[in-house]
């Protein structure tokens, strides 16, 4: 049966149970994730040679990583061919893309580091977020925004200043808000003796970079928390209570990484208790295999859940939805595509559901009634509607995009 015919019956059965099949894929239409640009090279930026730092691993040998602006821009290309919709693209700071000749230390980096990018956004009608990179970097050993050492601080807050106008640029330059997402990586592997001071300094260094002139509506700052790193096992400065507190008194975003928190903790759960005090808040979406190993996003059980919440508590226009994992093991353009195509899955499934009439049988105690119709809602003909999505955005259905990615690993990857 051909794609239209499969979907107008699977949009009768749905009908069958409140659910408006073109109303969902409407507002799917609408909805843009920040896809990461660090999956393509493995985190390694083009700022600096050094290894991958902060407690982070990419690991895996798999041929063909990008090596230069000009090979990740195209494997971006590649990737965004292959999903269905407009998006955005995550940045970090260590992509700056330098003249012949020049460089720039992260304190002293500028907007025109970033017009490439720019460029590359404008020219595809993308818009950008960005990241201070905290990490891989001489100065980050150990400590960045608490450290001890006055000078090393202070560099880690210019980069941050720094940061937050390159965000304004990208803003204005592409006429819509950019998020800027700050992580450091710093802590301490064994137990510390004083836990006070360290956030004490993040706090200050934090206040310092957020006390510059920036445009609050073209710039969304959000922190992101952590548990626990690679070598930082015992304690992390910037953890989940003082990040939450901490952007609550200042008025900035809570970014929560499904990652980094204990493996039985689930963020779909915290998702409608920050949604209730929180205006917006942001996302990274990964998925940790025993600790925060940041494999590819499956459409799993969490990642669904994360959507429901979102969609089910009308929140798509207040939740920034990130992705962040970078996995060197396999094809790292299938990796995005993957993981991209995973959450809109995700989000059409949470789209397709007769949530109201849920909500509804849990207020009125059917909860027998409640569970069976969760459980028979997983095979209805959602891959039919998946498919006629896919084809309305001309990309390829179901798995035939990967023929286009073996493709391109004979012609452009096998040769770098
Ligand atoms: C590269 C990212 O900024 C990094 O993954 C961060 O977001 C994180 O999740 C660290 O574990
Ligand atoms: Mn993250």
């Amino acid at each position: 049966m051909d794609t239209l015919k499969r979907y107008e019956t699977a949009k009768r059965l749905y009908q069958k149970i409140g659910v408006d099949t073109e109303e969902a894929i409407k507002r799917l239409d609408n909805i843009s994730l920040s896809m990461h640009c660090w999956q393509g090279d493995d985190v390694t930026g083009f700022d600096r040679k050094g290894p991958l730092s902060g407690g982070i691993q990419a690991t895996g040998n798999y041929p063909g990583r990008a090596r230069t602006p000009k090979e990740l821009m195209a494997d971006i290309d590649m990737a965004l061919s292959l999903i269905p919709g407009t998006h955005r693209i995550n940045l970090h700071a260590c992509y700056a893309i330098f003249e012949e000749g020049e460089f720039a230390d992260r304190d002293q980096l500028e907007p025109k580091h970033y017009k490439a990018w720019v460029d590359f956004a404008k020219e595809r009608g993308l818009g950008l977020d960005f990241n201070p990179t905290f990490f891989s970097h001489p100065k980050a050993a150990q400590f960045t925004l608490s450290s001890p050492n006055e000078e090393i601080r202070k560099f880690w807050i210019d980069h941050g200043k720094a940061c937050i106008k390159i965000s304004e640029y990208y803003a204005e330059e592409l006429n819509t808000p950019c998020l800027m997402n700050i992580w450091i990586p710093d802590g301490y592997k064994d137990i510390p003796a004083d836990r006070y001071s360290p956030r004490e300094r993040f706090k200050d260094s934090l206040d310092q970079i957020l006390s510059i002139d920036y445009d609050k509506e073209k710039v969304l700052v959000s922190l992101e928390s952590k548990v626990f790193g690679i070598g930082l096992e015992s304690y992390t400065v910037g953890s989940a209570e003082f990040c939450m507190k901490y952007a609550a008194q200042k008025g900035i975003l809570s970014l929560m990484d499904n990652g980094h928190y204990h493996p039985t903790e689930m963020v779909s759960d915290k998702l409608s208790s920050l949604l209730l005090f929180d205006q917006k808040l942001a996302l990274h979406v990964t998925r940790p295999v025993r600790w925060d190993s940041d494999h590819v996003v499956l459409f799993d059980d969490e990642t669904k859940e994360i959507a429901k919440e979102i969609v089910r508590n009308d929140a798509l226009d207040r939740v920034m939805i990130g992705l962040d994992f970078f996995d060197a093991s396999i094809n790292r353009i299938s990796a995005w595509i993957l993981g991209m195509r995973n959450m809109q899955k995700a989000l059409l499934f949470a789209l397709l559901t007769p949530y109201k009439e849920f909500a509804r049988m849990q207020k009125n105690n059917e909860l027998t009634k409640l569970l069976v119709m969760q459980e028979e809602m997983k095979s209805y003909p959602f891959g039919d509607v998946w498919d006629y999505f896919c084809n309305k955005h001309n990309v390829p259905e179901k798995e035939d995009w990967f023929a286009w990615i073996q493709q391109y690993e004979t012609d452009v990857l096998s040769k770098r």
